[in-house]
């Protein structure tokens, strides 16, 4: 069977300033889907034209920035990450390259091959967040799929990773005791039901 080779990270983006470059369907998707992780993220999206639902995203978040023009070379200056979704392949491809010479990592939403990091569907349930991949084999079942998990998930489990956290914070001794103390704690998450108490 073929592997998805991809390593997840998760970014702290209120921490970093990613540039989208094209402000139609696709950067508002992109741009949505990073505000939706994170309210604060910081993000500057150029183009030469954009969405109405783009520009009403300015009035929502604090940190994202619309500028009008055609991309150039300049505007990767301090930027993190970039993802690069013109409807312009050529161009697209031009963008690729002007990052890769700044060693900014980029997205190129047309081209996987080009593509230093993919964008994951995302389940969230409070503290917790479970990014899918298909390795790019299809965006759509990773979508249905966060949907099945979010139902899945109880909401209840917030309060579980809420109460670790505090049982975690209480714990003293040295790592290997504190490791096998939350391990023992938690067994119950992962012992068969016939075993259950
Ligand atoms: C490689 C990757 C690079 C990247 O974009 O990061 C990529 C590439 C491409 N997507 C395309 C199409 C669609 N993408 C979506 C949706 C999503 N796409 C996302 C990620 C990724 N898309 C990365 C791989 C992730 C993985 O490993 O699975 C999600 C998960 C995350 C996000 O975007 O935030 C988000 C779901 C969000 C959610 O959970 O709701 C839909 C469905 C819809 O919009 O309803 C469609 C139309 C239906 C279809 O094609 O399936 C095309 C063809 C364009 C064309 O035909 O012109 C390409 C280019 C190509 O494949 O060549
Ligand atoms: N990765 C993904 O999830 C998906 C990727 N795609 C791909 O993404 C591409 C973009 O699709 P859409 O957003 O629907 O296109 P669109 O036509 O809605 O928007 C294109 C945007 O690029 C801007 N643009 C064009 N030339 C520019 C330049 N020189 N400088 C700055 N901005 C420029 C335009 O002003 C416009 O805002 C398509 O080629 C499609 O194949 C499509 C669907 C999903």
């Amino acid at each position: 069977m073929e592997e998805n080779q991809l390593f997840p990270v998760f970014f702290k983006l209120h921490r970093l300033h990613v540039l989208v470059v094209g402000g139609g369907n696709v950067g508002l998707e992109k741009a949505n889907a990073m505000l939706e992780n994170c309210p604060g993220a910081t993000i500057t999206v150029v183009a030469l034209q954009f969405l109405p639902a783009l520009e009403e995203l300015t009035h929502h978040y604090p940190n994202i920035t619309l500028i009008q023009k055609s991309f150039s070379c300049g505007d990767l200056l301090g930027k993190d990450l970039v993802i690069a979704a013109t409807n312009n392949r050529e161009f697209n491809y031009n963008v690729w390259e002007k990052a890769k010479c700044s060693k900014v990592l980029i997205n190129v939403a047309d081209t996987p091959d080009l593509c230093d990091f993919y964008l994951g569907s995302v389940v969230q349930k409070g503290n917790l967040k479970i990014a899918i991949s298909t390795n790019g084999k299809s965006p759509t079942v990773a979508k249905r799929l966060k949907q099945v998990l979010q139902e899945a998930i109880p909401d209840t489990l917030d309060e579980v990773l809420n109460k670790l956290s505090l049982i975690r914070d209480k714990l003293k001794g040295d790592f290997a005791s504190k490791v096998k103390k939350l391990n023992s704690i938690t067994d119950i998450l992962v012992r068969p039901e016939s075993e259950g108490v």
